[in-house]
């Protein structure tokens, strides 16, 4: 069976096929409107404690590249905001476009950024992240705009580590590094109910979208887009314009923790 992508043949509006939540009640990513979201007083502040020797390894799985974090102690966890209880950093990966004008998967006032960075956690009131991943509260996804401007020194370190990873299914050591340092000044939000925004699509996600960009050059772009999705040996297709579009809000509520 042709497995999913971004293709035209593969593509987002052809996921339902095989994974009919895709036309579901809560699904992500969505368009976010600012002057309709409600600001709610009742939310935390976001609380990320990351432990930068959680850091293992890092893959081209084929249609993004994610960083991987042991997860078996709560050494890198995410608690406070909109969240209960304790969640803890399972991976992060990014979307990006084949060009600038596009490739965050949440817009703001239908606005898209060049890329955007998640953050992915899981409830610790479950066993395991593929238990989490099934529940309605089971995962906790920071999403991180990045807009062009100056070249991102923090983001560098992961950007040289995928000449080596260039391939699907190609993985390497990735060690000692705290994704703090990639997170932005301010830890303003937007939160809601969604899901993965890759199949399986399951509608397990509190989402947690920042409001404040993350910088990244041109160049730096570059990097991102040198990627394939292809196997080695392979005719190489480069992994460009990995997002899914934003999806019907269906009645729910976006909040904002600032005013
Ligand atoms: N872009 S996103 O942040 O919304 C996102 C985050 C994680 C995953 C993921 O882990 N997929 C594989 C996977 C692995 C195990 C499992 F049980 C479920 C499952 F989706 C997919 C999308």
């Amino acid at each position: 069976s042709h497995t999913w992508g971004y293709g035209p043949s593969n593509g987002p509006d052809k996921w339902a096929k095989d994974f009919p939540i895709a036309d579901g009640s809560r699904q992500s990513p969505i368009n976010i409107v600012p002057m309709e979201a409600q600001y709610d007083p009742s939310l935390k502040p976001l609380k990320l404690n990351y432990d930068q020797s959680n850091a293992k390894g890092i893959l081209n799985n084929g249609h993004s590249f994610q960083v991987d974090f042991v997860d078996d102690a709560d050494s890198s966890t995410l608690t406070g905001g909109p969240i209960t209880g304790t969640y803890r950093l399972r991976q992060f990966h990014f979307h990006w476009g084949a060009s600038d004008d596009r490739g965050s998967e949440h817009t703001i006032n239908n606005v898209k950024f060049p890329s955007e960075l998640h953050l992915v956690h899981w409830n610790t009131k479950y066993p395991s992240f593929g238990e989490a991943a099934s529940q309605p509260d089971g995962l906790a996804v920071v999403g991180v705009f990045l807009k062009i401007g100056a070249a991102n020194p923090r983001l560098q370190k992961v950007l040289d580590a995928l000449d080596v990873i260039k391939t699907k299914g190609k993985q390497t050591t990735f060690s000692n590094f705290d994704p703090a340092t990639l997170l932005p000044g301010f830890l303003d939000y937007w939160t809601y109910d969604g899901s993965l925004t890759t199949p399986p699509l399951l509608e397990s996600v509190t989402w947690i979208v920042l409001k404040e960009p993350i910088s990244v050059s041109p160049v730096q772009m570059a990097m991102f887009r040198s990627l394939l999705i292809t196997e080695e040996g392979e005719h190489p297709y480069y992994m460009v314009d990995n997002y899914r579009p934003p999806q019907d809000l269906k009645g729910r509520d976006v909040r904002a923790s600032f005013k």
